[in-house]
């Protein structure tokens, strides 16, 4: 079931929630809302379920305007972040529990569907149960499970309506870190089965990267860019979306020393942390070969975290620039360059983005061409 959104528009008050917003999801896909806490992401998908009515614009399943549809008419299938299972009833009773509540003869044409009958629920739920690995728990009640068993037992009750789409709001957000991980992994191996129309909000870049086929970044109701992963990381449309997914040095005026004596650029300029290579000594020109921009700055700490290193440098104008590296490069590199604090150094760009004034359109370049 694909979902088009047309110039949807909500406002609560002065607070603009969504702008404009005009989507295209196909069917099969799992996408990602990502954007900042307040940027419109719930009120979205909210909108989609039929628990929040737009102030204009459409939202149609399938081709087919469901604007207007009833939330129950909607066959959409929902996860939160706090998982609302019931705590009285088992976890079995729990994942049936959708299936249960149907009329024993539903009124045809009216979009909802019959109830079952007990031999087909029972199959229907071990079958959810064996696909989200815990047919272990059936008799159990959610008390009894850790959060992350819990959230795999809201997606099975998600699942068992056979919903058209599935609504997740950030379902592994009240999780720890590691959890949170194993369950990204294990959605989308889950998606990759059940191939149900995913929409999947979530304020985590690395989660969105992770899980999703398409990412969709909001920023104040608006959409600022829609794309793969690697689209909305490696060509980012606009600043914020470059600085939304992932820590940049930012570089206003002139970039510095350039060897070849030209100009450098007056844009903004933006380096990724692990885009940067340190180099012991300004680079010389030979063979007639351009070596591009080269910026000198003074070496301040390195802070160690598990595999990677983050170097922070000062450059003369008093701002700092942070640069990444594995670990084994950073004991290398000190060793071959006897990096102290207080040291002179220069950083090379393998790769920069600008953004002509305005902050329109990208410039992905190789950093001699910036120069
Ligand atoms: N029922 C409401 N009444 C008034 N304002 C609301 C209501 N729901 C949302 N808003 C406002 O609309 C904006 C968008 O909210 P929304 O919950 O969609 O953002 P979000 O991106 O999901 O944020 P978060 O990640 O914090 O959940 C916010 O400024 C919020 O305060």
């Amino acid at each position: 079931m694909s979902i088009e959104i047309r110039n949807l528009n909500k406002r609560f008050g002065a607070t603009v929630a969504c702008d404009h917003i005009d989507l295209d999801i196909p069917s099969g896909e799992l996408v990602a809302l990502l954007g900042p806490s307040g940027c419109g992401k719930t009120t979205l998908l909210r909108i989609i379920a039929g628990l929040e009515v737009a102030d204009s614009g459409s939202v149609l399943f399938h081709g087919e305007d469901a604007t207007h549809t009833h939330v129950r008419e909607r066959n959409v299938g929902f996860v939160f972040q706090h998982y609302a299972l019931f705590g009285h009833m088992t976890i079995f009773e729990n994942v049936a529990f959708g299936l249960r509540v149907r009329p024993t003869r539903a009124k045809p044409g009216s979009g909802i569907r019959s109830r079952p009958s007990d031999a087909e629920i029972k199959r229907k739920v071990m079958q959810l149960l064996e696909l989200v690995q815990l047919d272990w728990v059936a008799d159990r009640y959610p008390h009894q499970l850790s959060g992350g068993q819990r959230q795999r037992i809201a997606l099975a009750r998600a699942l068992a309506v056979e919903p058209k789409v599935l609504l997740l709001d950030e379902p592994f957000g009240a999780l720890d870190a590691k959890v949170r991980k194993e369950l990204r992994r294990w959605l989308r191996r889950l998606h990759d089965e059940v191939h149900v129309t995913s929409v999947f909000v979530t304020h985590d870049q690395e989660e969105a990267m992770e899980v999703a086929d398409r990412i969709v970044v909001l920023n104040k109701g608006r959409i600022e860019q829609q794309g793969s992963p690697d689209d909305v990381y490696d060509r980012p449309a606009t600043p914020f979306v470059l600085q939304f997914l992932g820590d940049v040095n930012l570089f206003h005026g002139r970039l510095g020393h350039s060897p070849g004596g030209a100009t450098a650029h007056e844009d903004v300029t933006y380096v990724r942390p692990h885009e940067l290579e340190v180099l012991g000594e300004p680079l010389k020109l030979d063979d007639g070969h351009a070596e591009g921009t080269v910026w000198p700055v003074t070496f301040s700490q390195a802070l160690t975290v598990g595999p990677r290193t983050r170097l922070e440098f000062k450059r003369d104008d008093g701002s700092y620039v942070d640069v990444e590296l594995p670990r084994a490069r950073w004991q290398s590199l000190r060793e071959q360059l006897g990096l102290d604090a207080g040291q002179r150094a220069w950083l090379r760009p393998r790769h920069v983005t600008r953004f002509v004034a305005g902050g329109e359109a990208a410039v992905q370049d190789d950093p001699a061409a910036a120069i």
